[in-house]
């Protein structure tokens, strides 16, 4: 069952005309100290396939937490099902593991990596094989070309989640997790990413989280706002408004 534009609740999302989920997951809680003190709690996320779903909150809210959920990488949390293409799977299952990719907000993995090493690496772990061409204008539209040799530890913040979301981007993965991924980005490096959002459609669907209302407002079919851990409102297309956006973000 969908939720309707602009209803209140901790669920979200869908257009309503398509009733099939790339994922949905229920009763979800998450916490890093002891259970009794979660930071997410008992949320319910819907999320159809080709869609581009837009996460803001405020800082606390939850957002970062979620993402890493998904991911995989955070340990505590509890939930009551999860179901990945209308089938019961787990945060673990390697149907999931192996359609997602996650641009974290800080990563400094693979330090002594060069990007090659590392876009070969996760190739290789994901079982695909690497489309230069698809590579190349990646690291052409990122104006990344003299980073392609530099070990990741030894590029700038910004490099570094371009080197990530090149990687990403030529995986295509059916969910594409990125968190605050234009933080850093240079003007240039923004206008690319938002194209390249704008297009995933095609591949898959990408859940991103940003503090830039009117991006997020021009780049997303659904926008959560997430608030102390549990879905405050989705905003479907048609009422994606900056301000009404950051009024309701304020009260
Ligand atoms: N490593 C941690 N240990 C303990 N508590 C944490 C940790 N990381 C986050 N939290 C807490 O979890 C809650 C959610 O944090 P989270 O980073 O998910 O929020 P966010 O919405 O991504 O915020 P921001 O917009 O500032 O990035 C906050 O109360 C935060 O203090």
């Amino acid at each position: 069952m969908f939720m309707q534009a602009g209803e209140v609740g901790n669920s979200a999302i869908n257009d309503g005309k398509q009733q099939q989920h790339l994922l949905s997951m229920t009763g979800l809680c998450a916490w890093y100290r002891t259970e009794t003190d979660a930071v997410i709690s008992n949320l319910h996320l819907e999320i159809g396939p080709n869609q581009i779903i837009g996460l803001v909150g405020l800082n606390g809210a939850g957002k970062s937490t979620l993402i890493h959920v998904l991911s995989g990488i955070h340990r505590h949390y509890s939930l009551e099902r999860l179901k990945w293409r209308n089938e019961d799977a787990s945060l673990t299952s390697l149907a999931f593991k192996r359609n997602r990719y996650t641009v974290f907000s800080e990563d400094e993995s693979f330090e002594y990596f060069t990007f090659e090493e590392y876009v070969r690496h996760v190739f290789r772990s994901y079982g695909r094989e690497v489309r230069h061409d698809t590579l190349d204008e990646l690291v052409e539209g990122f104006n990344f070309q003299k980073y392609r040799n530099a070990f990741l530890g030894q590029l700038s913040m910004g490099s570094r989640r371009k080197a990530y979301l090149i990687t990403g981007f030529a995986l295509r993965p059916e969910l594409l997790l990125l968190d605050e991924p234009v933080n850093g980005l240079d003007f240039e490096s923004t206008e690319f990413l938002y194209r390249l959002m704008n297009e995933y459609r095609s591949y898959g669907t990408i859940l991103f989280s940003s503090h830039v209302l009117e991006s997020l407002c021009l780049t997303s079919d659904s926008i959560i706002i997430l608030e102390a851990g549990s879905i405050r409102h989705t905003f479907l297309q048609g009422e994606m408004d900056p301000e009404h956006i950051r009024g309701v973000l304020n009260k």
